[in-house]
């Protein structure tokens, strides 16, 4: 059903229309897009990588008020010539900004950055908001939440689908859970960056979402991978492997985006493979919680490991075909 609707292009759909648990909004929407007066007028951003860099810029290209932080700090330069304030610390950030956005590498810095000693929660305080969109598990997630909302302040936690050419695009789709009249507030500035938005209910819940999500992707990339070397193997061509997935059934845009770089053996880094496995140690640890059986992903792990183990970690994830081709030499 859910589907359905959203393929009738509804602006606002509620599946629950009594009491709302969950809900998607496409792009520009008029039933959930708040008035002037409530949108954030200042914005904070936390973790300029692959994703935060372009993300960011949306927000100043749209005309907002943007502050910068980032580990490294010359990574803040570019979006500094665009228009961005910059302050020393995500505490400074946050104290500074009506809403602060975190965009950090994994559970751990995504911790460090919230609660860490000069942490965004030092500087957070009723009406402000703390918007996360780093991939984590649903506990750290809780964890900041806890922390966040100890200050008076909300939080929504916001992780996303989509990678750097969406991200650049503003086409990523946004999986977010936690308070709702922070997801109202920001939902103007999610649509500068995304296309479209779930409002998934309860912290944790877009956690989930999300390692489930890129644990199909994981072990689809994997099972692409074997596909081209095995045709390889057998004397095909795998460029006419990718064009003959492309027409069929089992087309995705993602093999039709990534396959011809692949069988060039070129993997220019939009999603870090360390990420990948990172995503799918986090859905391993998902399913363990609740006893769920998922042996295709945790055997797709143990491929990003070999990959890793082989220097790929920072090379795109498409590069875990190099982990086949290793073990065939072998
Ligand atoms: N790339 C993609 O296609 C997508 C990524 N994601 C997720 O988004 C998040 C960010 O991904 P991406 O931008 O690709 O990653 P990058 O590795 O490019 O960037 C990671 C960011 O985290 C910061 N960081 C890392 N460790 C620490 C730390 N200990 N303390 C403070 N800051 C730290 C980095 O700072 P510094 O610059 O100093 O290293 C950098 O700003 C990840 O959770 C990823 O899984 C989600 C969807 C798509
Ligand atoms: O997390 C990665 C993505 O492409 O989505």
């Amino acid at each position: 059903m859910a589907m359905c609707s959203t393929q009738l292009n509804s602006q606002f759909l509620s599946f629950f229309p009594a009491k709302p648990r969950f809900f998607v909004s496409i792009k520009a929407t008029s039933a959930s897009t708040p008035k002037d007066d409530d949108i954030p007028a200042s914005i904070g951003f936390l973790g300029l990588g692959i994703m935060g860099t372009p993300m960011a810029q949306n927000l100043i290209k749209a005309g907002r008020d943007v502050t910068v932080w980032n580990r490294t700090k010359s990574k803040c330069e570019p979006l500094i010539s665009l228009g961005a304030k910059y302050k020393s610390s995500p505490e400074e950030v946050a104290a500074s900004c009506d809403v602060t956005f975190a965009m950090l590498a994994d559970p751990e810095s995504a911790l460090d950055v919230a609660c860490g000693k000069y942490g965004a929660a030092k500087g957070m305080s009723p009406g402000k908001g703390y918007v996360d969109v780093s991939t984590v598990d649903g506990e750290t997630s809780k964890l900041i939440c806890e922390q966040i909302r100890a200050t008076g302040a909300h939080f929504l936690e916001a992780p996303v689908s989509g990678s750097k050419k969406p991200a650049e695009d503003g086409q990523l789709i946004f999986l977010t859970a936690g308070d709702e009249v922070l997801y109202e507030k920001v939902a103007s500035l999610l649509d500068i960056m995304g296309k479209s938005r779930f409002y998934l209910g309860e912290v944790g819940n877009g956690a989930a979402m999300k390692l489930v999500v890129n644990m199909v992707m994981g072990s689809m990339m994997a099972s692409f991978s074997e596909g081209l070397v095995l045709s390889e193997k057998v004397g095909l061509d795998p460029s006419v492997l990718v064009e003959v997935i492309s027409q069929g059934a089992i087309s995705a845009p993602m093999y039709a985006l990534k396959g011809p770089s692949m069988v060039k053996s070129s993997y220019p880094t939009a999603f870090p493979l360390k990420h990948q496995q990172k995503d799918l140690r986090l859905a391993l640890g998902l399913a363990e919680s609740v006893s769920q059986p998922i042996p295709i992903a945790a055997a797709t792990n143990e491929l990003y490991k070999v990959a890793k183990s082989h220097g790929l970690s920072d090379q795109d994830f498409s590069a875990v075909i190099e982990a086949l081709k290793v073990k065939l030499q072998q």
